[in-house]
């Protein structure tokens, strides 16, 4: 038996960000990977997704300032596939992790690689190719270990991509289905449009759902108007692969049937969560993981789950924010210290609850933070909504020509604060964090109107907005 501080299961950047930052806090630590160092963000999620849509994106924006030599009937598709996917790989490392591995070996973190499983209280069995070893840590046990790829039972029998294929993938199939209408169809159907695939995007209730409506209507229309093929309010209710010829025949519900050459299911994640041990700590395997706000396993005083196996928010960002908190608190508990759990204190993730930021890289982008104005309301807050157009303010339509887009805020009109934001058009990412600081601040309105935006920037419609809502 071999005895650290602090076990961590899974080297994502979540468990990285956790063993770094016990380590930076005087606590040994050892972290166990099945797979490849880095996880499903660095190979599989966000940096190849991004790196697959970003040619795309300098394109299209090229394409609507006149002036610029490209022109609108020319973008999309990209100009060059194999660029495009040879400058992917370099982001992936063509999928090698040793940078990452000298990264912990260079913060002092110790890596045994194979599969972790809990076998009582703070200790670990680790399944490698050479057998299997026991681990013990003197504090804290920590899954990382991320989630799978959720595919639905009527699209199993096609053997349909996921995100893994979608975003590794060395060849672009002429025709590609997409089965659902989250982050990760719209921004693959956007990537795999601009790559040249006639894309088919089917989904089941709206676009962008978890959105305000507004951001997924105007996604939905873009790629419509750019030749994707978006229905909505259809199901598939079978799928089968053609053996001799591996194309995909896809039957909706309304009787339509959809033939392609490849078919990504994108319809959410499950916890991998499957045989890590769970009855150690009286819960079964398979399931997202409970946590308190110090990312405490509920009920365990040594169990930690950190990242999207605990559910709260399945974004790199916000797991390494959990991940600082929870490091954190392991240091201070080892140390006998007090934990400031408390709402904003430095150990708890409170921002998970009411105030996350994220950019659907779709095109065009959108980027939101905090509630939607339905979940605000349902949530029993006093709300005023506040609806700017993006294309009215000077620097968005110097940005380019024809600027659409909309910016929503969303008040707390008893404590007048923001409690969400989102903006929906092209470019829009950058203009996020802004919202974040008032939505996490919870600067009042009336000291809003002293954070001057820059003219003529896209983030005048700060001004816009407020001068909207009316001065307090
Ligand atoms: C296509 C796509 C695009 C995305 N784009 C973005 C984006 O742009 N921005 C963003 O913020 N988020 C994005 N996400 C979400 C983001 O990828 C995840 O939130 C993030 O990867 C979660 O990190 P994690 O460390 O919790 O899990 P993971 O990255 O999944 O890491 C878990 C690690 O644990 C290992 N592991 C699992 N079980 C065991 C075991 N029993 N023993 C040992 N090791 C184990 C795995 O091999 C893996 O390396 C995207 C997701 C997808 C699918
Ligand atoms: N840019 C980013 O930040 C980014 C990019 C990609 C993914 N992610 C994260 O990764 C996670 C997974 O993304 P995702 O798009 O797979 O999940 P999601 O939950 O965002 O969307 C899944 C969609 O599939 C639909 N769906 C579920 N089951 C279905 C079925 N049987 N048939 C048809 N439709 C079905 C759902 O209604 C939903 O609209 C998300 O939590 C997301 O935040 C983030």
């Amino acid at each position: 038996m071999s005895t650290w501080d602090v076990l961590v299961i899974g080297a994502g950047a979540v468990g990285e960000n956790v063993a770094g930052q016990v380590v930076a806090g005087g606590l040994s630590a050892v972290i166990v990977e099945s797979e490849l160092v880095g996880g499903e963000c660095s190979y599989w999620a966000c940096m190849p997704s991004k790196a697959l849509l970003r040619s795309g994106a300098v394109r299209r924006a090229a394409a609507h300032v006149r002036g610029s030599g490209v022109h609108q009937a020319e973008a999309p598709p990209v100009v060059d596939r194999s660029e495009v996917l040879a400058r992917r790989n370099t982001f992936t490392s063509g999928w090698d992790d040793a940078g990452q591995v000298t990264w912990l070996e260079n913060t002092g973190i110790d890596l045994v690689r194979g599969r972790g499983r809990l076998t009582g209280e703070r200790t670990v069995e680790v399944t490698t190719t050479d057998g299997t070893v026991q681990l013990e840590a003197r504090h804290a046990v920590v899954i990382c270990t991320g989630s799978d790829a959720a595919v639905p039972a009527a699209l199993a029998p096609a053997a349909p991509w996921t995100s893994r294929e979608a975003t590794s993938a060395e060849e672009i199939p002429e025709r590609l289905a997409i089965v659902g209408g989250g982050v990760v169809g719209v921004e693959m159907a956007t990537a795999y449009r601009d790559l040249g695939a006639a894309v088919t995007l089917l989904v089941r209730g709206r676009v962008l759902p978890g959105a305000e409506p507004f951001a997924g209507d105007l996604v939905a229309g873009t790629l419509r108007e750019t030749g994707v093929d978006v229905r909505t309010g259809v199901s598939v209710t079978e799928a089968v692969r053609d053996a001799v010829t591996g194309t995909v025949r896809l039957s909706c519900d309304d009787g339509q049937v959809v033939v392609a050459d490849e078919v990504l299911a994108a319809t959410g994640r499950r916890p991998r969560t499957d045989d890590i041990g769970l009855s150690v700590v009286g819960r079964s395997d398979g399931e997202w993981l409970d946590v308190d706000d110090t990312m405490r396993v509920s009920g365990s005083g040594w169990l930690y789950a950190v990242g999207d196996v605990n559910h709260r928010a399945l974004l790199t960002h916000q797991g390494k924010y959990q991940a600082r908190a929870a490091g954190d608190a392991i240091v201070a508990r080892a140390h006998g210290q007090g934990v400031a759990d408390h709402a904003w204190g430095a150990h708890a993730a409170t921002a998970d609850h009411e105030a996350v930021p994220q950019v659907a890289f779709s095109d065009p982008e959108v980027a939101s933070v905090g509630l939607t104005a339905a979940a605000a309301e349902d949530a029993g807050y006093p709300v005023r909504v506040v609806d700017y157009e993006l294309g009215s303010v000077a620097g968005a339509a110097l940005h380019a020509d024809g600027y659409t887009g909309t910016a929503r805020m969303v008040v707390d009109t008893e404590r007048q604060v923001i409690l969400g934001v989102t903006f929906a058009g092209p470019d829009v990412a950058e203009l996020l964090h802004a919202a974040t600081i008032a939505v996490v601040g919870q600067v009042p309105i009336d000291r809003l109107w002293h954070a001057v935006p820059s003219y003529p920037t896209i983030s005048e419609v700060w001004l816009r907005l407020l001068e909207t809502y009316g001065r307090p």
